[in-house]
């Protein structure tokens, strides 16, 4: 099928590249010539796991291709995803700017029937808006049709070349007929493709996030509140998760969640809450809540220090706001290290993969180490904002003989205590 994919940002570029893998030929619309011509050469401009391999490949079967100009991409697909930006808006809103615009061009230039399919998150009752937006100027047939994306970063090729489940919300038989076709190669595996109304598929797309931001933020509650009576929120997780209606995923404590959808996704269901006259009372707790949590280890730390962190060296392991990728939007690290500058701590970092975005938004105000062991030189404390897989198994004798204080702040509990503590080092973590 001929597909075109308008925004080439996370969510356009793993669409785009998944779709040309079970031969679709695929044009991605970029506005940003840097990334079009970088994609053009062959260069991937996120980092994800297994992405470059079928990027590669597809572009040398000529199936995957790359260009600025919207109306190409018009002209290209039978199906036009819309992968564009929804970000916060000054009131927390989703601002719906760069959706509208296209979806205003799309109208002025579509010279026979599309499918126009919105793969970004978007308010209940945005379809509506996109389709008003078209019909302003369209002189053909058309549909819109809301398709939400549930990819992790990280795992984002696995979870679209295999979902769990493919959510379409559509009425127009001829609209749901093409995407059954799209997907068919998708779920194989008898996983389902849930066909439902527009609005019950935008609002499923909050809905999930949303719960997963509150699994995760009653946890750290739980977590906090372990500390207060002196239970070990492991063990607590372990017996809680084992009950099948509760489950064992998304159940880890620790310095609240970050990333470039939960954060802006619960406030702008907050927000319509507003709008239409309900006060999400859960959604405005966890707001609350993950704001704190982001700064939990930092009463720790200064306790540790009685009050006086002026001029201490603290090392800081992980920047990204979660492993296999280099995201640093609403990144708790960022929260942790802005805490600790402002305490007057020199700081040192190590990421895997963020270092470069880190060094875009924050500059000489910290130090970049090349390892994570260069990172520990003179350091006063460790701490752990990111649970990368080269930090869970260290050498600590390597770490005590870097380090002027043996102590490690972990925000993501990556150690037994015990383990810890042998060792002779200070280990202090979440809701243990
Ligand atoms: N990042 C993620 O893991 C997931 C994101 N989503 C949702 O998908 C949507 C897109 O998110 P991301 O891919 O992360 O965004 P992004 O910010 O990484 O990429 C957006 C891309 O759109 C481009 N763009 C902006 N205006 C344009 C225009 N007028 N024409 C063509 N291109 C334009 C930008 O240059 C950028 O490359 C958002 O609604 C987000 O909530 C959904 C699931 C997962
Ligand atoms: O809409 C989106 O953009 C995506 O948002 C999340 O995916 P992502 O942001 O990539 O990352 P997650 O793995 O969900 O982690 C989000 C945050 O929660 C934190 N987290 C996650 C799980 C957990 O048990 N504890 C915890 O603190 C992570 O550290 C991270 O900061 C959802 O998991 C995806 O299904 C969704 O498509």
């Amino acid at each position: 099928m001929k597909i075109a994919v308008i925004g080439t940002g996370y969510v356009g570029l793993v669409t785009g590249t998944c779709l040309a893998e079970t031969g679709n030929d695929v044009l991605c619309i970029d506005i940003d010539e840097n990334k079009v011509k970088k994609m053009q050469q062959g260069e991937v401009p996120i980092y994800e796991p297994h992405l470059d391999v079928l990027f590669e490949r597809n572009i040398k079967a000529n199936r995957l291709k790359f260009s600025t100009r919207l109306e190409e991409g018009l002209a290209h697909g039978d199906i036009i995803f819309l992968a564009l930006p929804t970000p916060e808006d000054e009131d927390g809103s989703a601002d719906l700017q760069y959706i509208l615009g296209v979806a205003d061009n799309i109208g002025k230039s579509i010279k026979d029937y599309k499918v126009i399919v919105d793969k970004s998150t978007v308010p209940v009752g945005t379809s509506d808006k996109v389709k008003a937006a078209i019909a302003k100027h369209a002189t053909v047939d058309f549909d819109v049709v809301s398709n939400p994306e549930f990819l992790r970063e990280g795992f984002a090729v696995d979870d679209f070349l295999k979902p769990e489940r493919i959510v379409i919300g559509a009425r127009s038989e001829r609209a749901i007929a093409l995407m059954e076709k799209l997907y068919k190669p998708y779920v194989r595996s008898g996983n389902p493709i849930i066909i439902m109304d527009e609005k019950s598929a935008e609002l499923t797309k909050y809905a999930s996030n949303a719960f997963l931001a509150a699994k995760i933020t009653f946890m750290n509650e739980i977590a906090n509140f372990c500390e207060k009576v002196g239970a070990d929120v492991d063990k607590v997780r372990i017996g809680m998760g084992t009950d099948s209606r509760i489950g064992k995923r998304f159940l880890f404590p620790g310095i609240g969640y970050g990333g470039s959808c939960f954060p802006k996704d619960v406030k702008a269901l907050y927000k319509s809450g507003i709008d239409n006259n309900y006060d999400f009372k859960i959604l405005d707790a966890v707001l609350e809540v993950n704001k704190k949590q982001k700064v939990v280890l930092i009463p720790k730390i200064e306790n540790y220090f009685k009050g006086d962190l002026k001029g201490k060296n603290i090392a800081v392991w992980g920047l990204a706001f979660k492993p296999e990728t280099d995201d640093i939007r609403e990144a708790p690290a960022l929260d942790v290290i802005e805490s600790l500058l402002n305490l007057g701590c020199n700081i040192t970092a190590f990421d895997p993969e963020a270092m470069e975005n880190v060094q875009r938004k924050l500059g000489d105000k910290i130090t970049y180490a090349d390892g994570m062991y260069d990172a520990l030189e003179n350091a006063d404390a460790l701490v752990i904002c990111t649970e990368w897989s080269i930090f869970r198994t260290p050498n600590f004798e390597r770490m005590k003989a870097k380090m002027k204080g043996h102590v490690i702040f972990d925000g993501r509990n990556l150690y037994d205590v015990p383990d810890v503590e042998n060792e002779n080092i200070t280990y202090i973590s979440i809701g243990r």
